[in-house]
């Protein structure tokens, strides 16, 4: 078994020691060695948090979370959806939005380049262009590099408008425009991006979009639901990664944000063999992951679903079941 495999680090932002955790990874064909030394891979850091209202605060907290994956060696770091803050009501969402020109996304910046590494701002909350005519904001996943300039820009299509008992109503839709499109995938040092969102992962269709269209690595930031993510959120996410056999990036919020909602956690990496490479304990803190392109291509050879694929079957999959 390749030590990147077995090898992730939890840790606590308060202690200042990694604690080291062994991950039972699931055996692979023999063949499907690793080419590189793991310490020649990229690693990548995935930060959980709870946001709050107080989007000061919820900077400060991620602010440590990133300094804290540079010093690890990390050159990319991931934030969960809604990184910037968890309002208790549309009215506060869209109060608190700002444009990608705004204060928080300047203080970002900045960040990026002190630190000198990529991130995934899984989910901004955005006034964009429209703000004046519309009073609604999108679900913008922003793509910064190690300079701190916006490299790639996806706002979430699928917005989840749910009534799950047990798990209070949900309706995106009252604060959110649905963006109009897919992004292609980004390069970064550690690979090719995939943008998504939270509820998008319930889409195989958009995995599928792309992949095609060349993604190495699904990202999936989240505020996933605390009765939803016990059920769907760990099957879910393997899923894409088998399917697709993309790494997939989860950065998650955890825990109770106010009185009125909470988020079910468990941040993660899964490799395209399906086997979660690394997640987060309880609570805010991160967790790192090498990504192994090397592998991901051998196993795209090995198990050439791609290529057995019949679209000729299913080419127009996707509407309303009547
Ligand atoms: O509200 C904000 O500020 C940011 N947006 C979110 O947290 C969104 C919409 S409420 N949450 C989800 O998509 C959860 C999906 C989910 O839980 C599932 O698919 O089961």
């Amino acid at each position: 078994m390749p030590p990147h495999q077995l090898l992730s680090f939890l840790l606590c932002p308060g202690l200042r020691i990694p604690r080291l955790s062994v991950l039972c990874a699931q055996p692979r064909p023999r063949d499907m060695a690793i080419s590189s030394s793991s310490w020649e891979l990229p690693l990548v850091a995935v930060c959980q948090v709870t946001s709050t209202p107080d989007k000061q605060q919820n900077f400060k907290t991620c602010a440590e979370l990133v300094r804290e994956a540079a010093r690890l060696g990390a050159c990319l770091a991931f934030l969960p959806e809604a990184f910037d803050f968890i309002a208790r009501d549309p009215e506060e969402t869209l109060r608190l939005s700002e444009p990608l020109s705004g204060n928080l996304l300047g203080e970002y910046t900045q960040l990026a380049r002190e630190c000198g590494l990529w991130l995934s701002l899984g989910g901004f909350h955005e006034r964009g262009q429209d703000w004046k005519q519309t009073q609604k904001i999108y679900n913008c996943h922003v793509i910064l590099n190690n300079k701190g300039s916006v490299v790639a820009t996806y706002r979430k299509t699928h917005l989840c408008d749910v009534e799950i008992p047990g798990q209070g109503p949900m309706r995106e839709s009252n604060s959110t425009i649905p963006g109009p499109s897919l992004e292609s995938p980004v390069s970064t040092p550690a690979g090719k991006i995939g943008l998504a969102i939270c509820y998008d992962m319930r889409f195989p269709e958009l995995s599928l979009a792309l992949v095609q269209a060349g993604a190495e690595i699904l990202t999936y930031p989240s505020a996933f639901g605390s009765v939803t993510g016990p059920a769907h959120w760990e099957v879910l996410l393997r899923a894409r990664a088998i399917e697709t056999q993309c790494y997939v990036v989860a950065a998650a919020q955890c825990g109770r944000h106010h009185e009125k909602r909470a988020s079910y956690g468990h941040s993660m990496v899964v490799d395209p063999w399906g086997t979660v490479v690394a997640r987060c304990s309880e609570g805010p803190g991160l967790c790192l992951a090498r990504i192994d392109l090397g592998y991901l291509r051998q196993l795209r050879q090995n198990l050439p679903v791609f290529q057995h694929r019949r679209p000729d079957l299913y080419s127009s999959l996707g509407h309303p079941l009547s």
